[in-house]
């Protein structure tokens, strides 16, 4: 009977060796090895402290005043805006260069703002040896889920890509202005309801548009009414604040970080089953109805997946590959278009010339006819000025990709399982590339140079992502814009109002964390 017990005894100290050997490794042994092999491939960078790696330095948000003589300031508005959003980043370039290594946790991350270096290593991965880190992967889940089409990888990808390319085709999209119309007409009639007893009225503008661009994304691309997209949209738009308002107080990255900021681990996981619940009865809804001729938006081109000629299935979706794309459609739908218009409305809020200029030439160009797609191609000057926002305030500010093998770029060498971070704020800022106007809101830069804006190096401008992951909705985001801005534009005049804030955060996008607050005329007296 004692030597059971003393076998047992044995056995549990084992175990829990064998525990707590597992946890040095995974929290410390590991990610020391893999610094000082990035180290010997000539990578330098802030020093770790493991397992939080360089948290603290990231949790720090003082900003360094830049030795600044070409930034702009309008109106209290300065558009430096780099070493406010991504202090850290701006700090360590200062010591470390444009390519680095630093620590989320235990993970590391080689930082790239040098579009040079960028160019290399795109051209030394195939796109399939890319990846998405899986610490985002993991701490993402509940908005996007593992199939959504910005986290899937390798033959996933390419099958999910396939399927839903037709979606975003120019002759698919060709068909969607009426829908886009209709629905901000409805916000033409609120604002012109709230602004007719004084003619001018102070509106958040981000918030409104982002509620009618959820409303445009779930109708054309999901079928749905306005109250179920609402829904989803209130849900994902919650779980954004939850994940992002604190990001630094979470430990992402840190092995079994979730149980150390459980009220969010708590709350994201709610609502991630909640909007799955949700677009589960919708999508077992429309599978009942498919038939044979099925509706070919994005929904519709999901559930049917790939067929022959005689409408045999090839390969289809699971419904749990359906939600997530949904929700990956959803969020990017509706977030970065909103963020576009909403900080151009800004823009054009503080250069009034641009907005007068623009007014003219939708009058030019669409006057009282209808808005289609080649009426919308030939408002040069909106693409000049969209151009440009998206160079200062991109909507989506950084990239993301993992190495699935090691990647050779000259003599140096990323190590397989290195994940890479691309500062597209950072490249958008720099002088190096843009010259000393850099933080200058001039649309005319892109006029001679349409792509790059005047860019130094080409992989320096990258609004819409690069290679073979760049944005899956540009067509249609570019059509939303030029909707959104002619039928409001047509309406109402804007300018800035006292209240307003200049405070944009990185929150996975660029937001203008205390809105947008403008104030909206009536045109018509
Ligand atoms: C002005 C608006 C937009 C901007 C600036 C923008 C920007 C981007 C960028 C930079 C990426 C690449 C991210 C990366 O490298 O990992 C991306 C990917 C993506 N975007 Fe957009 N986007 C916009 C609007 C939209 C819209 C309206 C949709 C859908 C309706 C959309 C759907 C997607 C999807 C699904 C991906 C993932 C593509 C992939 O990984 O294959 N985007 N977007």
């Amino acid at each position: 009977m004692r030597m059971v017990g003393v076998i047992m005894c044995v056995a549990l100290g084992a175990f829990v060796c064998f525990l707590l050997w597992k946890l040095f490794n995974t929290c410390y042994l590991k990610p020391l090895q893999t610094y000082h092999k990035l180290k010997s491939h000539g990578f330098s960078g802030p020093i770790p402290h493991f397992p939080l790696g360089n948290r603290s330095e990231m949790m720090n948000t003082s900003t360094q005043e830049e030795d600044d003589n070409g930034s702009s300031s309008c109106v209290g508005i300065s558009h430096n805006i780099h070493p406010t959003c991504m202090p850290y980043f701006s700090r360590w370039q200062k010591a470390y260069g444009k390519v680095f290594v630093y620590w989320v946790g235990t993970e590391p991350f080689l930082y790239v703002a040098d579009p040079e270096f960028l160019k290399q290593m795109s051209a030394a991965a195939a796109t399939r040896n890319w990846g998405k880190p899986l610490v985002f992967k993991g701490d993402r889940q509940t908005l996007f889920g593992q199939y959504g089409l910005n986290m899937i990888e390798a033959e996933g990808w390419v099958l999910h890509k396939r399927i839903i390319s037709p979606a975003f085709s120019t002759s698919y999209i060709k068909l969607i202005p009426n829908s886009m119309v209709e629905c901000t007409k409805k916000l033409t009639g609120r604002w012109a309801t709230l602004v007719a007893s004084s003619n001018h009225m102070e509106i958040d503008v981000e918030y409104d548009i982002s509620s009618i661009s959820a409303e445009i994304i779930s109708k054309t691309g999901f079928g749905l009414g306005y109250e179920e997209g609402k829904l989803i949209y209130n849900k994902l738009r919650a779980m954004q604040f939850v994940l992002f308002k604190n990001m630094y107080n979470r430990y992402i990255g840190v092995p079994f970080g979730q149980f150390l900021s459980p009220k969010e681990t708590l709350e994201a996981t709610r609502l991630g089953n909640e909007i799955d619940k949700l677009l589960q009865s919708i999508i077992s809804a429309r599978r009942n109805v498919i038939g044979d001729n099925p509706q070919q938006d994005l929904l519709g081109l999901m559930l049917q997946g790939i067929r022959d000629d005689e409408h045999k299935l090839i390969k289809g979706m699971m419904d749990k590959e359906i939600i997530d794309e949904c929700k990956a459609f959803f969020f990017a739908g509706y977030e970065s278009g909103t963020l576009a218009i909403s900080w151009t409305l800004l823009f054009l809020s503080v250069d009034q010339k641009w907005q007068k200029e623009l007014r003219e030439e939708i009058k030019e160009v669409v006057g009282d006819g209808e808005i289609d797609w080649t009426t919308l191609a030939r408002l040069k000057k909106m693409d000049l000025v969209m151009s440009e926002v998206l160079r200062l305030y991109p909507s989506a500010p950084s990239g993301v990709r993992r190495a699935k093998g090691d990647i050779k770029i000259g003599e140096t060498i990323i190590p397989e399982g290195t994940n890479i971070w691309i500062d597209t704020l950072g490249m958008h800022h720099d002088r190096d590339l843009w010259g000393d106007d850099v933080h200058e809101f001039k649309p005319e830069r892109f006029r001679e140079d349409p792509l790059h804006g005047g860019c130094q190096h080409n992989m320096g401008y990258i609004p819409f992502g690069f290679g073979g992951r760049m944005c899956a909705g540009k067509n249609y985001a570019t059509m939303l814009y030029k909707i959104v801005l002619c039928t409001l534009l047509s309406r109402f005049s804007f300018s800035v109002s006292p209240a307003y804030r200049h405070s944009p955060v990185y929150f996975f996008t660029l937001r203008p964390s205390k809105g947008i607050r403008l104030i909206v005329k009536s045109l018509q007296g």
